[in-house]
């Protein structure tokens, strides 16, 4: 029997993805085999697991036995991808068996790339971020020529319990990731700066660091909820003369919001780079 799912790549995002689908019961631990690189990783990789999986390393020959899972999730670091190209060319095409589903997390590389190296596969192009782990993720799905209903059906299935998940153009894929996976960066710099500002001005370092997070997840929760615009939310904060438009100054005169508007265009350009 093959397995149900086949990553190949179980790195930090791979992980992320399928540690809460074990952990709900949405595959079983014998339902996944998961490959890595270097023979070094699997004990690593095996000790981030509850359950015991297989896992093996690109050089075992059990590794060859993804490509037959009716889902493959290709989780590699877009700079490896041409390992993987070579691999997938000695593979045999057995004709008349039915395509499985190549769900793709790269960054940045496209559909006509992956269909070009996957020519027996249906591919996806999936954008998933970290806040997977705890079910709060953004996943961004485009989908490739072919791909069924049930493949669909079986994807969505992957990332619905995870995150929300939004159907996008391709186009729009990098720009996506630019703000939504890589976007937990920033946000987490944020996070550690205001604690030392908080710090600096005489706050213990747990209690500062909790507050920094409280702080950050009730203004998001505030901007979502209730529709503000952020410039109002801003304005509600700020009375004249008061601490917050202090404050505000200098953020500005630092540049605050265009060092986070080219951070994201900056981000997109290099999921577009890293994809060629
Ligand atoms: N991290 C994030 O927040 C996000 C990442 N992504 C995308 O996800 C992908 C993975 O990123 P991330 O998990 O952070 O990277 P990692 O480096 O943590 O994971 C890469 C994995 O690929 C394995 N690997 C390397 N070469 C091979 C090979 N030839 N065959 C099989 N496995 C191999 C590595 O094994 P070993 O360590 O042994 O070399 C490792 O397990 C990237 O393409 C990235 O663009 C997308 C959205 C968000
Ligand atoms: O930095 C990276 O390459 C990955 C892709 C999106 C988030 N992290």
């Amino acid at each position: 029997m093959p397995f149900s799912i086949g990553i190949i790549g179980l790195g930090r995002m791979a992980q992320a993805i399928l540690t809460p689908l074990l952990e709900r019961g949405d595959f079983k631990p014998d339902e996944v085999l998961g490959v890595v690189g270097q023979r070094s990783s699997v004990k690593k990789v095996l000790g981030e697991f509850s359950q015991d999986l297989s896992i093996v390393s690109s050089d075992n020959p059990v590794s060859l036995e993804v490509w037959n899972s009716p889902i493959q999730l290709l989780a590699v670091k877009p700079q490896q991808l041409n390992d993987i190209k070579e691999q997938v060319s000695q593979l045999e095409i057995v004709p008349d068996r039915p395509k499985p589903v190549l769900i793709s997390i790269l960054a940045g590389v496209n559909l006509k790339r992956l269909q070009s190296i996957f020519p027996a596969h249906n591919c996806v192009r999936a954008v998933p971020n970290i806040p997977v782990i705890v079910r709060s993720g953004l996943t961004g799905l485009s989908w490739g020529a072919g791909v069924t209903t049930d493949q669909r059906l079986s994807v969505e299935a992957i990332f619905k319990p995870i995150s929300e998940v939004l159907e996008l153009p391709e186009k729009q894929l990098d720009a996506f990731l630019a703000l939504t996976s890589s976007g937990p960066a920033y946000v987490a710099v944020i996070a550690e700066a205001l604690a030392d500002g908080a710090v600096a001005a005489g706050l213990p370092r747990s209690l500062a660091n909790d507050l920094s997070n409280m702080t950050l997840a009730g203004s998001a929760k505030l901007l979502k909820e209730s529709n503000l615009h952020p410039g109002e939310l801003k304005d509600m904060v700020a009375s004249p003369a008061g601490t917050t438009i202090t404050a505000l100054r200098h953020l500005e005169m630092a540049g605050i919001r265009s060092a986070l508007i080219e951070a994201v265009v900056l981000a997109a350009e290099r999921s577009r780079e890293l994809g060629c």
